[in-house]
């Protein structure tokens, strides 16, 4: 845990639905009464198989989606109904890295350009735009002349490193990582791991990992919740939970990856 961990959650969720209404009748509830809280300085995992609705969790956090019920309490504020610019904000306070790194950057500019970009749009002029996105870049174990490349002209795991400096500009409070280390091999994803590590425990800021992976869940974070069907079936601190899991289906996430 990190060493400025002090219980204040960043993100308090409470009761949080979402239907995904098709017009053939036959509607999907994404996400059903789910309620939990991810403090300063630590790290939260949602595990669940795919489809039990772990990203429409962290699209309803970033404002992507609107909630049917429920709130999202992101530092003091509900941002649940938040509309037009003010829901833009969230984006200065909470950011996400995907699993697909590559496909999350514009293919015409230079990773430096990307991750600068986020400064340009909120104001900052070019030179020291840029001279902060190679800081982040090379915090987050980037040579000096990948600023320079293509998101084609690196690797996976550069271009993730790349994605996290992007996701850092704003300074975000909390850090929403959907399946970020699942395309990558072990190796890679072990320092990429490290490097979310580090960075918590140097910012404080709060960490939501959703993934599959009970491995790397008992490896990263605090506290766990385990999601099936929309719900939340088990939560808990990660060892307890990985230990002594209590629900079938999260002996079935254990079995199948440790
Ligand atoms: N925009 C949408 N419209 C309709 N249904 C959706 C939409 N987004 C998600 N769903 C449905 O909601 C359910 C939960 O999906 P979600 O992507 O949140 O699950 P997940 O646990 O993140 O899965 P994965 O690990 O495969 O990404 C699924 O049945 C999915 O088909």
């Amino acid at each position: 845990m990190g060493a400025n961990a002090d219980r204040v959650p960043v993100l308090s969720v409470r009761g949080l639905s979402k239907t995904f209404r098709s017009v053939r009748g036959a509607d999907v509830a994404a996400v059903d009464d789910v309620t939990f809280d991810v403090a300063a300085g630590s790290c939260f995992g949602l595990v669940g198989e795919s489809g039990s609705g772990k990203s429409t969790v962290a699209s309803l956090v970033m404002g992507m989606v609107r909630p049917d019920a429920g709130s999202i309490v992101l530092q003091g504020e509900d941002i649940a109904h938040l509309r037009g610019r003010r829901a833009r904000l969230i984006f200065d306070r909470a950011q996400m890295v995907f699993q697909n790194p590559v496909g999350s950057f514009d293919p015409r500019h230079t990773l430096g350009c990307g991750v600068a970009e986020g400064l340009r749009n909120r104001g900052m002029a070019k030179k020291p735009a840029e001279m902060r996105a190679r800081a982040l870049m090379q915090r987050c174990g980037l040579a000096p002349e990948l600023f320079e490349r293509f998101p084609h002209q690196v690797s996976g795991g550069q271009c993730q490193r790349a994605a996290i400096a992007r996701a850092l500009v704003c300074q975000p409070a909390l850090l929403i990582c959907d399946e970020a280390t699942s395309a990558l091999d072990v190796t890679v994803q072990s320092q990429i791991v490290e490097l979310l590590e580090g960075i918590r425990e140097e910012t404080g800021m709060a960490q939501l990992i959703i993934c599959h992976d009970m491995a790397l869940v008992q490896r990263m974070c605090d506290t766990v919740a385990v999601m099936c069907a929309g719900r939340i079936v088990e939560s808990g601190p990660a060892d307890q939970v990985i230990a002594h899991p209590r629900h079938d289906y999260t002996k079935s996430l254990i079995e199948a990856v440790l």
